[in-house]
C-alpha cells in the first residue's frame, strides 16, 4: 500500500485499472500525449472581466429561450480566477498535455484594432503555468465565442470577419509562439457554420441555410489566411493543424435508397470540411444535395484553404444510423434510425459505437491522406451524481473511454499515424445550448461551490496514463 496525500487509499483506489488496460496502453507509442480538452466560453466565466469584450454567445446565451433554463457562461466553472488550482488538478491527473482555447474577445474585445493586454496576460500565465508543469500546452484559436462587433457587421457571412481571424492569429502567435507548440486554428467550423448560421441552435441563432455555406467557406479562409501568419510567429518545430467534428453514417439497411441517402449525409456531414482542407476542393455533389449556390469565392482561396497542416485534430463521440426511402429534400434533413436495438446509448442521446471511430480514423488516414492525428476530443456525458464526499461514481464513462481508446489502439496496429488523445472535458462544463445540464468531465464541478471532485474516471484516467509511463 503506497500512502496518498490524503490517508490511505485503498489498493483499488491507487491501481483502478484492469489487465486488459494494461495491455491497452501498450498498443500506443512512446510520446503518445495523454490530454483533456476544454474551450473558453465553456469554462472561464469572468465574462466582463479585465476589459473582455462581448462574444456572440454571452448574447446568444442570454437571449431567452436559445439556452437549457437559460444558462449563460458568465460564471461557468469560474476557471479565469482558478487556474492555479485548475493546473495542479491536471497534475494530478498525470496529463501530459492539456488543450484549451483563447477567447478572441478577451485579447481584441472588438474583434480588431485595440488589443486588451490583461486578456493576453491572461494567457500568458495560463501557458507558462502550464509549462511550469510539464503540461504542453494545445491552444485552439477559435472554439466559438466570436467577438459581438465582428457579427455586428456580418460575422462569419462577412469575408472581412477572415481577415480579422489571421490579424488576431497573428497578435496571439506572436506573443506566445515562442513558449507554444501546438496550435489549432479552429474548433468544429461545421459546428459554427452550420449549428450558428443553418439550423440556428448555436450563437449566432441564424437559420439560413446559403448563410451556413457562406460563413463556412469563410471560416475555412480564415484557417488558410492564418497559416502563414503563424508559422511565421512559431518554432519551427512547432505544429498547426485544426480540429473538425465528424459523425460516421451508416446505412440502417441494404436498399438503394437508404445508401444513397446515407451517402448525402455523408456528404453533409463528414466531407463539407475536410474534403477543402485534404483536397483543395468542396465534395463533389455537396452544393446541389444542399440545394445552395456555391459561396462566393475568389482566386486563391481553395489554395489558401488547402495548404499543408501538421496534424488533423479529429472530434469524435458517435456514429448515425440513416433511415432510407424516405429520400430527404435534402441531407440536413435526412432522418437518424434510433434507438438501435442492442445499442448504448450516452445523455446527448448519441449512440456508443467504438467500431465507427476506428472506421472514421482509418479513412482519415488512408482516404484523405492525414499524416499526423490528435483525437482531440472524445468523451460522453452521463447523470453523474455526488454525494457531498470525495466519490464520484462514472463506470459508464470509463467503459465508453476504454472502448473508444481500444478502438483507438486497434486503428495504431492499423498502421493510423496517431499522436494523442484529449478526452473532452477536463472538467463539467457550459455544453452550449444544453448550458450545465449535461456532465463531460473526468472532473466533476459542484457549480453552487465551484469544488472541483475527481470522479472514479479521473482516477481510472491517472492510472492509464500512469501504466503508459511506466511501459514507454
Ligand atoms: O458536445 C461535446 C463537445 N463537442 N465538441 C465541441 C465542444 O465544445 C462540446 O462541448
Amino acid at each position: 500500500r503506497r500512502k496518498t496525500g490524503v490517508g490511505m487509499s485503498s489498493i483499488e483506489e491507487i491501481y483502478p485499472i484492469s489487465r486488459a488496460d494494461l495491455d491497452l496502453v501498450r498498443a500506443f507509442p512512446k510520446g503518445f500525449l495523454w490530454g483533456a480538452a476544454t474551450a473558453s466560453y465553456q469554462i472561464e466565466g469572468a465574462i466582463k472581466e479585465d476589459g473582455r469584450g462581448p462574444s456572440i454567445w454571452d448574447e446568444f446565451s442570454a437571449t431567452p429561450g436559445k439556452v437549457f433554463q437559460g444558462h449563460t457562461g458568465e460564471v461557468a466553472t469560474d476557471h479565469y480566477h482558478r487556474v492555479p488550482e485548475d493546473i495542479v488538478l491536471m497534475k494530478e491527473l498525470g496529463l501530459s498535455a492539456y488543450r484549451f482555447s483563447i477567447a478572441w474577445p478577451r485579447v481584441l474585445p472588438q474583434g480588431r484594432g485595440a488589443i486588451n493586454a490583461a486578456g493576453l496576460d491572461f494567457y500568458e500565465r495560463l501557458v507558462d503555468e502550464l509549462l511550469a508543469h510539464g503540461i504542453a500546452p494545445f491552444v485552439t484559436l477559435y472554439h466559438w465565442d466570436l467577438p459581438l462587433s465582428l457579427h455586428k457587421v456580418g460575422g462569419w457571412t462577412n469575408r472581412d470577419t477572415a481577415y480579422a481571424f489571421a490579424d488576431y492569429a497573428d497578435i496571439v502567435t506572436k506573443r506566445l509562439g515562442d513558449r507554444v507548440a501546438n496550435w489549432i486554428t479552429l474548433n468544429e467550423p461545421w459546428c459554427s457554420a452550420y449549428l450558428g448560421y443553418g439550423c440556428g441552435i448555436h450563437a449566432p441563432g441564424i437559420q439560413d441555410r446559403q448563410a451556413a455555406f457562406v460563413a463556412g467557406h469563410h471560416l475555412l479562409l480564415a484557417h488558410g489566411l492564418a497559416l502563414p501568419r503563424m508559422r511565421a510567429n512559431i518554432k519551427s518545430v512547432a505544429q498547426v493543424g485544426l480540429s473538425l467534428n465528424f459523425t460516421p453514417t451508416y446505412a440502417s439497411d441494404e436498399r438503394e435508397e437508404t445508401k444513397r441517402d446515407t451517402e448525402l449525409t455523408d456528404l453533409f456531414v463528414n466531407q463539407w470540411f475536410i474534403s477543402p482542407i485534404a483536397h483543395g476542393r468542396y465534395p463533389e455533389g455537396l452544393f446541389e444535395a444542399l440545394e445552395v449556390t456555391p459561396p462566393p469565392m475568389q482566386d486563391g482561396d481553395l489554395e489558401l484553404i488547402g495548404a499543408p497542416i501538421d496534424f488533423l485534430g479529429v472530434n469524435n463521440y458517435t456514429r448515425d444510423v440513416i433511415r432510407g426511402g424516405t429520400i430527404p429534400a435534402r441531407p440536413d434533413e435526412s432522418v437518424k434510425v434510433g434507438p438501435v436495438p442492442g445499442a448504448c446509448y450516452t445523455e446527448m442521446g448519441w449512440e456508443i459505437h467504438p467500431q465507427s471511430f476506428n472506421e472514421l480514423l482509418l479513412r482519415l488516414y488512408h482516404e484523405y491522406g492525414m499524416q499526423a492525428l490528435y483525437i482531440t476530443e472524445n468523451g460522453a456525458a452521463f447523470k453523474d451524481t455526488w454525494n457531498g464526499d470525495g466519490v464520484v461514481h462514472d463506470p459508464r464513462r470509463i467503459a465508453y473511454i476504454q472502448e473508444y481508446l481500444q478502438a483507438a489502439a486497434e486503428a495504431v496496429e492499423q498502421g493510423v499515424p496517431l499522436r494523442g488523445y484529449f478526452t473532452w472535458s477536463l472538467l463539467d462544463n457550459f455544453e452550449w445550448a444544453e448550458g450545465y445540464s449535461k456532465r463531460f468531465g473526468i472532473v466533476y464541478v459542484d457549480y453552487q461551490t465551484q469544488r472541483r471532485i475527481i470522479k472514479d474516471s479521473g482516477h481510472w484516467y491517472k492510472a492509464l496514463l500512469s501504466a503508459h509511463r511506466d511501459a514507454s
